[in-house]
């Protein structure tokens, strides 16, 4: 038999024909590696109280089993340690070279906006100051503390159009589309977003993480956004919050990693909204067998970092369930997929937001940590929540 009767080449579709192809109910993912459509349920993966990797690595091999050439576990998974998950093997799976253009969506689409914020914005504050006294109190060290803004539109939200507005506005974004439907919901429910945070990816024996704590708005202006990354690379309080999150993440990669690259200091990222303080940590698995190795294992041991949660974790959370009125559901969880072999990327579920029918609910957070200011906190939130604001096309309502 010829070798090329036994290796069936991958097809290979554009990234603008896969993010056009993208119908409410597909799961889209793309970044830099590449683009993922997926369409269809062949299994739901239901990992309940138990290990997701494992479950996800069952599903995958009864889905090789059943003849799928290339089976993935796609899908994310909420905040909340209890939270729900929304996990399949789905049909069928296209792929594509990362986006490098993409054309521009067609107009928009004139809706009329109200906008809601949760809690009211001065009560945010209130709750920042609340977690400073806890900080002072030598209780907590970090805690990440998110506000919610519920949008409602005078028409339902065509989710295509905000996902392709928001691929546009950065390509090299961790862009995402899952479909979050829950028993009871109204109408059919979508997790949209553009991440610029990599919570893990693996290719092979090799891993990368790439924790984000620290920012700064960007201002449009060159000097003033110079000076602005001049400040986030030299504040105490922005290299302090941002040492938490990438030495939790080290710690925890160190466990399955023989090789742990971490550079010892941050370099600064920008996106269109915003600037970050970023660490890149790469490394090469021990066991890259072990289903605890593939993605899905390594992002479900990595969740959450303290750059959603916080530090000691089991306070943060506390703090943040005290101090937050409105579960985050899937804000600040992680999305991706997962491959038969292990290899796939995770995604933290910032800058997104879950929409249903004619309402979008945005989160955006800020780590607290001593020296933490209130209102320049409340500001930060504001400028995240711009990512979504402008896809959906909403004046700021922040
Ligand atoms: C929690 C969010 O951002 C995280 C990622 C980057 C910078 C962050 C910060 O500076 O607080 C946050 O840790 C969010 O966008 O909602």
């Amino acid at each position: 038999m010829s070798i090329s009767a036994l290796v069936r080449p991958r097809p290979v579709h554009q990234a603008a024909d896969l993010l056009a192809a993208y119908l409410p109910g597909s799961f889209f993912f793309s970044s830099a590696r590449g683009v993922l459509l997926a369409d269809g349920v062949h299994a739901h993966v239901r990992p309940g109280d138990g290990s997701k990797a494992l479950a996800a690595a069952e599903a995958l091999a009864a889905a090789r089993a059943a003849g799928l050439p290339d089976p993935v576990v796609a899908g994310a998974v909420g905040f909340r340690p209890d939270a729900p998950s929304s996990l399949v093997v789905p049909s069928v799976v296209r792929r594509a070279d990362a986006a490098s253009e993409v054309s521009a969506p067609g107009a928009g689409s004139g809706a009329v906006w109200t906008a809601v914020p949760r809690p009211e914005p001065a009560r945010y504050a209130d709750a920042v100051r609340r977690a400073l006294r806890l900080i002072g109190d030598g209780d907590l060290r970090k805690v990440v503390l998110a506000r919610c803004l519920e949008l409602t539109s005078d028409a339902p939200v065509w989710v295509p159009a905000l996902l392709a507005r928001l691929v546009r506005a950065d390509p090299a974004a961790y862009a995402f589309a899952v479909d979050v439907t829950a028993p009871g919901d109204p109408a059919p429910r979508a997790l949209v977003g553009a991440s610029p945070e990599l919570l893990v990816s693996r290719r092979g024996t090799t891993v990368v993480a790439n924790p984000l704590a620290g920012s700064a708005p960007r201002s449009g202006d060159e000097a003033v956004d110079r000076e602005r990354i001049a400040r986030l690379r030299a504040s105490a309080k922005d290299l302090g919050e941002h040492a938490h999150t990438a030495a939790q993440v080290a710690e925890v990669l160190g466990r399955f990693c023989v090789d742990l690259e971490v550079p010892d200091r941050p370099e600064v990222i920008g996106t269109p909204t915003m600037w970050h303080l970023s660490t890149r940590i790469t490394g090469r698995l021990a066991d890259p067998g072990d289903p605890a190795c593939s993605a899905l294992g390594l992002a479900e041991a990595l969740h959450p970092t303290p750059a959603v949660c916080g530090v000691p974790q089991a306070g943060a959370l506390a703090a943040i369930a005290a101090l937050e009125p409105e579960d985050r559901g899937y804000y600040a969880g992680m999305v991706g997929w997962t491959g038969l072999h292990g290899d796939g990327e995770w995604a933290v579920t910032i800058r997104s937001a879950e929409v249903c029918a004619r309402t979008v609910r945005l989160f955006a957070g800020a780590g607290i940590v001593e020296g933490s200011d209130p209102a320049a906190e409340l500001a930060e939130t504001a400028a995240k929540f711009g990512t979504l604001l402008r896809a959906l096309e909403v004046e700021e309502a922040a």
